[in-house]
């Protein structure tokens, strides 16, 4: 192996949130339980299982209350919930949370499409948010939208989102996710980002969130890989794409991730067959393909 490269990777399995919020057809919450509790098995220390948003802004995770409650809990995984606010806080308390999201952008333009407000607002109003998850011993983690890119106002500066990287320390957060939300960061790019901020926050403590829309998500990864990250979020799959950007596809597929990692001798502690079979159960369910080229490689191989 590279023994520049990190040599242990923390994997956040984002496709119960991330990667089904966008579905237009209503996904029944047993289904959603049944992928939570297959990811569990599969080793995952990590799991965004809900969002505890407007269900009239995004009326697939209306069933948020009802999965947290279903799933099987296994002592040591850290369930995570996205909380725009305090009603969203209060849900995820009721729910067994053991971390919260607060979410912003690094563009003001998107900012306003995904919560409607600015990121100043968006900040203050996390103030309450972050203060309860202290209060609670909860972990606190905050989410960068478009870090690289925005789909309404184009390039971002790297300056946004060293900002927003500073505020959102200055909340209390525990880690922070430098998100490519419609997936157009490249390599150099995504090195130049994550040297930057990573002067503002602690290197371990700041992820990698990759949407593979224009295919970058694994370069972008062994990029980040270089310059020290060593947590990543995927999604079961490939599933995903974000209801405020339009185009953008899923997140990077964990399937990929994982043989990626498994190739570089970076230890993740999941099982990618696992994996592969709860990628295989969602997309039944989905009625389609995986969107994972390592996945449907290696239930292809299985048939044989
Ligand atoms: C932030 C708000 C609520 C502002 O929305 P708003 O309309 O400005 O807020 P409001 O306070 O006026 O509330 C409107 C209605 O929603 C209700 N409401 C208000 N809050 C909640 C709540 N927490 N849970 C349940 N209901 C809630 C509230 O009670 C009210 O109901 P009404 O009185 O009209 O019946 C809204 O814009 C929203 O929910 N946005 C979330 C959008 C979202 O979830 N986007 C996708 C997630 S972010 C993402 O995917 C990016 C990420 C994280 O993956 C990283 C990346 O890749 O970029």
């Amino acid at each position: 192996m590279n023994t520049s490269l990190p040599q242990q990777v923390k994997i956040v399995e984002v496709g119960p949130r991330d990667g089904l919020q966008n579905e237009k057809e209503s996904i029944p919450a047993d289904v959603k339980i049944e992928l939570v509790n297959r990811l569990t098995a599969a080793g995952f220390v990590n799991i965004e299982a809900a969002s505890f948003v407007s269900p009239k802004w995004v009326p697939q995770m209306a069933t948020s209350a009802e999965v947290m409650a279903g799933i099987t809990r296994k002592p040591g995984v850290v369930y995570s919930v996205l909380t725009p606010n305090m009603k969203g806080f209060e849900a995820a308390l009721a729910a067994g949370a053991d971390e919260v999201v607060i979410f912003s952008s690094a563009s003001e333009a998107f900012a306003q499409k995904n919560i409607n407000c600015s990121i100043a607002e968006s900040i203050e109003r996390f103030r309450d948010v972050a203060q309860a998850a202290k209060q609670h011993k909860l972990r606190l983690r905050g989410s960068i939208s478009c870090s690289f890119g925005c789909p309404y106002q184009g390039e971002v500066a790297v300056d946004s989102v060293s900002d927003v990287v500073k505020r959102m320390r200055d909340l209390g957060c525990d880690e922070i996710d430098i998100a490519d939300t419609i997936g157009v960061g490249t390599a150099w790019q995504v090195q130049t980002v994550m040297q930057r901020v990573a002067q503002d926050f602690p290197v371990a403590a700041l992820s990698g969130h990759f949407h593979d829309t224009y295919g970058q998500a694994l370069a972008n990864i062994y990029a980040s890989l270089e310059v020290g990250i060593s947590i990543f979020h995927s999604s079961v799959a490939g599933l995903g794409g974000c209801p405020y950007a339009k185009g953008a596809t899923g997140n990077v597929s964990t399937e990929d991730v994982l043989f990626l990692m498994q190739g570089l001798g970076i230890h993740t502690g999941i099982d990618l067959n696992a994996v592969v079979d709860a990628g295989q159960f969602i997309s039944a369910h989905l009625g389609r393909k995986a969107v994972s080229r390592a996945g449907n490689a290696l239930a292809a191989k299985r048939l044989g």
